[in-house]
């Protein structure tokens, strides 16, 4: 039986075979946040030599990677990347996505905005029928934190300020439990319009184009729309 760690070690290698035949010197990839993508930037870094180098959507991330002697972008050099190389807190058979867990949401779905092609690389708990049993992170403005509170109780959520967090871009987290998500992409937008919200956790009018998902047999690849 395979741990977590196991099952997100073989995902993040399956990432870097997966983007490895696609590289050339100029390339520059979208690299995202958290526990599996730390994984991956550390099975990207022995073939830094196969790529320029890439984005980061978090301090976090940009740290490790230029630790490790991968070029670190700014977004607004750079006007395309072939992949965005993240992971989810939840993806549905649609490949939208909920994400946000490690607070890094809204960097997440700018660089993922300008990538091609977003590969999510999640082990198989991540998989869900249904998106929202994963608290929904919703980032906020601060002075709009009680404003977008309230109307995101009357959208049937109940939402709990992540204490203790200020996000890389000054802002704070409403983690959202209770939303009945049956229709990802139009509650995506709705929340997004809600003055005071800078951008929520949904990942659904642009959901995921690939997801590598880690099972006890193995990394199985899906792709959108294609079945
Ligand atoms: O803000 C964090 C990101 O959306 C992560 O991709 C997400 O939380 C999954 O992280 P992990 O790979 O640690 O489960």
């Amino acid at each position: 039986m395979l741990t977590q760690t196991e099952l997100k070690q073989n995902v993040a290698q399956a990432a870097v075979q997966y983007v490895l035949p696609f590289l050339t010197p100029e390339t520059i990839l979208g690299v995202g946040t958290g526990s599996t993508v730390d994984i991956f930037i550390d099975s990207l870094a022995p073939h830094t030599s196969r790529f320029r180098g890439a984005v980061s959507s978090s301090e976090r991330s940009s740290a490790r990677m230029a630790a490790l002697g991968i070029q670190v972008f700014d977004l607004n050099d750079v006007q395309a990347m072939p992949f965005y190389v993240d992971g989810a807190d939840e993806i549905d058979r649609g490949l939208s996505m909920i994400k946000g867990g490690g607070g890094a949401l809204t960097r997440e779905k700018i660089v993922a905005s300008v990538a091609d092609q977003f590969v999510c690389i999640v082990d198989e708990s991540k998989q869900v029928d249904h998106l929202g049993r994963f608290p929904l992170p919703v980032e906020v403005i601060p002075m709009a934190r009680e404003s977008v509170s309230r109307q995101l109780a009357q959208l049937g959520g109940k939402p709990s300020l992540r204490s203790g967090i200020v996000t890389d871009n000054g802002c704070q987290i409403l983690d959202v439990s209770g939303l009945s998500i049956s229709q990802p992409a139009q509650l995506e937008s709705r929340i997004n319009n809600i003055p005071g919200v800078v951008s929520c956790g949904l990942f659904a009018i642009a959901g995921a184009d690939v997801v590598l998902v880690s099972t006890q047999g193995g990394v199985r690849q899906l792709k959108k729309n294609a079945s």
